[in-house]
């Protein structure tokens, strides 16, 4: 980080980018001993290879650093922490850093210790990494099935309850039965792309619900709980192959407890998650309360999964090219149907909140940013008609879209860093890290680096545009949405929903916002600290 003991060093000579890294305490070579393990099957491995070899030092050539010379795991600099629970009473102190600003608390942390440093926080131990170049080294040596940390609490819970960890939480040959099935479905291309047509009418029925919600002042009371009702109306007809109704005049009561109780479900996640694990042996109230969501979750998600199943049964088979991917999932033979409802319930979880979130920073941005909406307008302007539906074909020509949608992520990375357990010991900034260490990616300090983006904290969706930006940092923001074999399974589906509904958004709506700035906080994913009143004025009006 910038005034850290490490300092990444952007330089631009002879029209060629290159970085430099440069250890302060002892201004050493830096090491490119890639413990290359296997290559991995993963989309954006080409554009991660190319980060390394353009950001790649000029030092290379120079001898690697001797084994000798590897320091060891214990001389890792970080905060000092006490027995058991490490550094957890810091984030109680009155000036001390705050759980709900973890991503500040990386960043300053960096800032402090240099790009690799540790600490332990409560159960959590992590080596903390802020050089791109040295988190592609952990990228690099991931094998077949990466291992991220669990989720405890969701882990807990369905162990308590005899269930499967499901996608998100398990681990290994478990983990790799689950990803096989979904990334059938939701990694290929032609199958993401047929839903446009239904996310597009999703999209059209989120805009009359909007227009309609609006009040005098032409903002919406609760506009969070709206956008949430659109992401699941979305992913509905991904899952389930019809509308749950949530866009309706009145949500039926069904998808509106599902929603409290995932807003609630994300809410305690964070605090559970990051406090010494007292619910482990006892259950304190916050996690009674975590486990009677997680219960009104898994209870409304059975019923959705029954009804199809009952369908089902009438209405036999549906046509083999389109079926809905919770009939796709209850025909695997490789899962029960409780697994079935487990890899369910655990796309509705990933797919809700992240998408909601990240929808609200998007617009937010716009409305901050008047000169970059009348732009996003215009573009909409030249590649549609009024009205028209928005095909795949369309789509790809919305690049300006797409451009506020990274540079948004680049300023609220949601998922504010990556986590991994590498497998094998490996060698990260000189120090060497035993097999099984925890180690995550400091995206948040990375994406406010003013040495890898100029005038960070400015939106400029330009910098992604075609020429604009070095392309290895493009790929770099692509860490937002996790890295190989373990990735976001629903990356391609939440680019398109979001990108969708934007377009929309943007045709229909001149959107303004005067009231104080927003702040991030974490509610397990990076949100908005307090409720955002936009203003929707209709582009007609
Ligand atoms: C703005 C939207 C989203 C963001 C930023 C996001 C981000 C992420 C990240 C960072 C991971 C961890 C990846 C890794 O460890 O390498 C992840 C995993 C996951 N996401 Fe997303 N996600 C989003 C939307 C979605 C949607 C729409 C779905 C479902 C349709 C989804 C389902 C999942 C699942 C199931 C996993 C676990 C995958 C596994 O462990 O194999 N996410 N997501």
């Amino acid at each position: 980080m910038r005034n850290g003991s490490n300092l990444i060093q952007a330089i631009t000579k002879n029209s060629q980018r290159v970085v430099s890294t440069t250890t302060a305490s002892k201004q050493s070579t830096k090491v490119l001993t890639i413990d290359e393990v296997t290559a991995q099957t993963c989309p954006f491995r080409k554009s991660l290879d190319k980060i390394e070899s353009v950001l790649r030092p000029r030092e290379e050539t120079k001898p690697l650093i001797p084994k000798s010379e590897i320091q060891s795991f214990q001389n890792i600099p970080g905060p000092k922490g006490l027995p058991i629970v490490g550094t957890l009473f810091d984030y109680f102190k009155k000036d001390g850093p705050r759980f709900n600003k973890m991503f500040e608390a990386y960043k300053q942390r960096a800032i402090e210790y240099g790009p690799i440093y540790k600490e332990k926080i409560g159960p959590i131990s992590s080596v903390i990494i802020s050089d791109p170049l040295e988190y592609n080294k952990v990228i690099r040596a991931e094998r077949k099935y990466p291992n991220r940390r669990e989720m405890e609490p969701m882990a807990h819970y369905r162990r308590k309850r005899n269930m499967g960890l499901g996608l998100v939480n398990a681990q290994g040959e478990e983990w790799h039965k689950h990803r096989s099935v979904v990334s059938k479905k939701m990694l290929k291309m032609k199958e993401v792309l047929s839903y446009c047509g239904e996310m597009d009418t999703v999209a059209d029925d989120f805009m009359k619900h909007l227009m309609s919600r609006r009040d005098n002042q032409y903002e919406i009371q609760g506009l969070e709980t709206d956008i949430f009702k659109w992401a699941m109306e979305s992913i509905g007809t991904f899952l389930f192959e019809e509308r749950i109704g949530c866009l309706g005049e009145k949500t039926p009561q069904q998808a509106q407890d599902f929603i409290v109780n995932l807003q609630g479900f994300f809410k305690l996640m964070q605090p559970l998650m990051y406090n010494v694990p007292l619910y482990k042996i006892y259950p304190t109230k916050t996690w009674r309360q975590y486990e009677e969501y997680t219960d009104n979750i898994l209870r409304i998600g059975r019923s959705f999964v029954d009804k199809k199943v009952a369908q089902l049964q009438t209405a036999g088979t549906q046509d083999a090219d389109h079926v809905s991917f919770l009939t796709y999932l209850l025909s695997q033979q490789s899962l029960t149907p409780d697994e079935a409802l487990s890899t369910a319930v655990d796309l509705l979880v990933g797919a809700t909140e992240t998408t909601t979130t990240g929808s609200l920073w998007v617009l937010y941005n716009l409305a901050k940013n008047p000169e970059v909406q009348e732009k996003l307008y215009r573009e909409t302007k030249n590649i549609l008609q009024d009205n028209e539906s928005i095909t795949p074909e369309k789509l790809s020509q919305l690049s300006y879209v797409k451009a506020v949608v990274k540079e948004t992520f680049r300023l609220y990375p949601i998922t504010f860093a990556t986590s991994r357990h590498i497998e094998d010991k490996l060698e990260v900034g000189g120090y060497m890290l035993p097999a099984g260490t925890h180690v995550q990616a400091n995206l948040y300090g990375m994406f406010h680096d003013p040495e890898l983006y100029p005038d960070p904290e400015s939106f400029k969706p330009e910098r992604w545009l075609q020429g604009e930006m070095d392309r290895t940092l493009k790929s770099l923001s692509n860490l937002v949405w996790g890295h190989g074999a373990r990735m976001c399974i629903g990356r391609r589906f939440a680019e398109q929903e979001i990108h969708i509904m934007l377009t929309k958004i943007v045709q229909n709506f001149k959107l303004e916002y005067d009231n104080e700035d927003i702040e991030p906080v974490l509610n397990t994913v990076m949100t908005p600290d307090r409720p955002l009143r936009l203003k929707f004025i209709p582009r007609s009006a």
